[in-house]
């Protein structure tokens, strides 16, 4: 168990490469070339960080928290801030609810996101992953909007080995989930995927939409447990960040997915996510392939990121 531990820490700080550069490297020359905790150590820190898209309001909470670290620990040294850094990122990160129930209980997955964020694909990766797990899975293509989605998802569907309902430009969303609740009852399916369309330019027909699909839902599926997740593109930095509070004001989001994190230098958006929302990253997608969907964990995330285990003191 140990190896595949260390072989999925291995591919997260792979894939973590530019989002570690950006930070880190700076983080690290500053810890090395300051010979004392001064103001400036400080403001040297706050600037990689928010350079590295933290954000400004997580980037000054994980200072705050440091500078009182410091101060009760009584540090003297630049240096052995380090880990006290590293602490302060992973309490900023926190969040309350962070379970997969979506994988225990027969449930319904909404999953919304703007155009071209990787969200028919986040829709692909995660049947295959389910269906490994021994789920019976369903897919309703609801995001009717864009000509083509439907035929993308369905080769998604044919990949992972699972049923696909719905696909045809136009239709409305409502009445493909309607259908798809249906063939996923008759089927006995363990859970419902629903690839719906984000169209935040037209915030009140996304909300009548969703609204819509929730309530054949709730009518059809009492007893489903819910999950809206929210596909955001980390590459876009800040502008991902807005995207999920807007998402925010139209639905209850159970769960963020950071797409194309690899190759990325902005991951660090999933610290000001966690951070501002106070909802969890559940998966970073890290590459193009079914497999490259990853459970998030932020502890983990962080110490990839500074390529620590946890435990040792660097
Ligand atoms: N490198 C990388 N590419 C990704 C990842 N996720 C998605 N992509 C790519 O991003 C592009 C857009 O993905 P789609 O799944 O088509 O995006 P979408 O949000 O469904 O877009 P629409 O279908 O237009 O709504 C595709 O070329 C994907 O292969 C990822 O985690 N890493």
């Amino acid at each position: 168990m140990g190896e595949e531990k260390k072989g999925f820490f291995g591919r997260l700080v792979a894939g973590l490469t530019k989002t570690r550069d950006n930070i880190v490297s700076g983080i690290d020359s500053i810890f090395s070339g300051f010979s004392s905790i001064d103001d400036d150590f400080y403001e040297e820190i706050e600037e990689i960080l928010i350079m590295g898209d933290l954000g400004v309001k997580a980037t000054e909470e994980i200072i705050e928290n440091l500078k009182a670290k410091v101060k009760e620990n009584k540090i003297k040294e630049p240096a052995a801030c380090k880990q006290l850094l590293i602490d302060s990122i992973k309490e900023q990160m926190r969040v309350e609810d962070t379970a997969y129930r979506f994988e225990e209980e027969k449930s319904v997955v909404l999953v919304i996101g703007v155009n071209g964020v990787g969200k028919t694909t986040t829709v692909g990766k995660l049947a295959g992953k389910l269906k490994d797990q021994g789920r019976k899975v369903v897919i309703a293509a609801a995001d009717t909007f864009r000509a083509a989605a439907g035929d993308q998802l369905a080769e998604w569907a044919n990949r992972a080995g699972v049923e696909m309902i719905g696909g045809q430009e136009g239709a409305d969303p409502a009445s493909v989930v309607f259908d798809a609740v249906a063939s996923a009852k008759s089927k006995g399916a363990d859970v419902l995927l629903c690839d719906t369309a984000g169209r935040l330019h037209n915030k009140k027909n996304l909300m009548e939409e969703l609204r819509k699909m929730n309530r054949i839902i709730d009518r059809e599926f009492p007893d489903a447990y819910r999950e809206t997740l929210v596909v955001l593109d980390a590459t876009t930095g800040q502008n991902a960040l807005s995207q999920a509070k807007q998402f925010g004001e139209v639905a209850d989001i159970t769960g963020i997915v950071l797409t194309k994190m690899d190759g990325t230098a902005k991951g660090g958006i999933a610290v000001a996510i966690q951070s501002e929302l106070n909802i969890p990253v559940k998966y970073i997608g890290v590459g193009e392939t079914i497999e490259d969907l990853q459970k998030f964990d932020a502890d983990e995330f962080v110490n990839a990121l500074f390529k620590t285990d946890g435990n040792e003191e660097e």
